[in-house]
């Protein structure tokens, strides 16, 4: 089993998967494979997923606000519901984008702090920047979940934004978002990372059946069927 790997299991409303039971099935599949930690979206899924397995739990809630681009863990309602359900770490948005009720990060994270001074928070980020950020405002881990997410990050490849962070901050930094082979993975570790997150590579099928068929496309194209 390996202590360092993280299975997202998340599908929203509009994807093939969106029931919590499939969501606490797809956890179990992953500690068979020897997940030891799992990242779930919503009171609904945690609670499904809770039955199933027994590993520590990252847990956000997306919300859309129509005010705002952030939508994981937006606001200080989604960190209360996410309390209230127990988690063992409690995941955010933490860009450097205005929140809803134009709220900043800082602010933000201070309110919940205040209210929430035992639980531990991760801070997803998009650059080296939000990452020192995020290290200043107290939270306990740092994850490259949004880069290439935000307008100021399209196209920047997560691996890379990892080493950089890493240079620069010295709470635990995992590796999240389009880690989508086990050789990215076992790169995110060598680099430094304390844990790596992968999601869709392992949880999404539209997503996995999508890379085979682009794939085997190619071929078809050049005719070299
Ligand atoms: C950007 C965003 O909303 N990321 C979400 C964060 O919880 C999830 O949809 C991702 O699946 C997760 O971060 C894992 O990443 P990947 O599925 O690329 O391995």
């Amino acid at each position: 089993m390996s202590q360092k790997l993280i299975v997202s299991c998340q599908a929203l409303e509009d994807e093939p998967l969106h029931s919590s039971f499939i969501m606490s099935k797809m956890a179990l599949a992953a500690y068979q494979g020897g997940a030891s930690g799992i990242r779930a979206n919503s009171v609904k899924d945690i609670q499904a997923i809770k039955k199933e397995v027994n590993l520590p739990i990252i847990g956000i809630i997306k919300q859309d606000y129509d005010d705002s681009e952030v939508r994981i863990t937006p606001t200080i309602k989604e960190v209360q519901d996410l309390y209230e359900e127990g988690v063992d770490v409690i995941a955010f948005d933490a860009t450097d984008r205005e929140r809803p009720n134009k709220q900043t990060f800082e602010s933000f994270f201070k309110e919940v702090k205040n209210r929430f001074p035992n639980q531990k928070f991760m801070a997803d980020v998009s650059t080296v920047e939000e990452a020192i950020q995020a290290e200043k405002s107290g939270v306990d881990i740092v994850a490259t979940t949004l880069v290439g997410y935000t307008p100021y990050t399209e196209g920047n490849v997560p691996l890379e934004t990892l080493e950089e962070v890493l240079q620069s901050v010295k709470i635990p930094v995992i590796a999240e978002g389009n880690i989508d082979t086990p050789e990215k993975a076992k790169r995110a570790l060598e680099l430094g990372a304390t844990a790596v997150v992968v999601g869709g590579a392992i949880t999404r099928p539209q997503i996995i059946t999508k890379r085979f068929s682009m794939k085997m496309e190619e071929t078809i194209t050049k005719g070299e069927n």
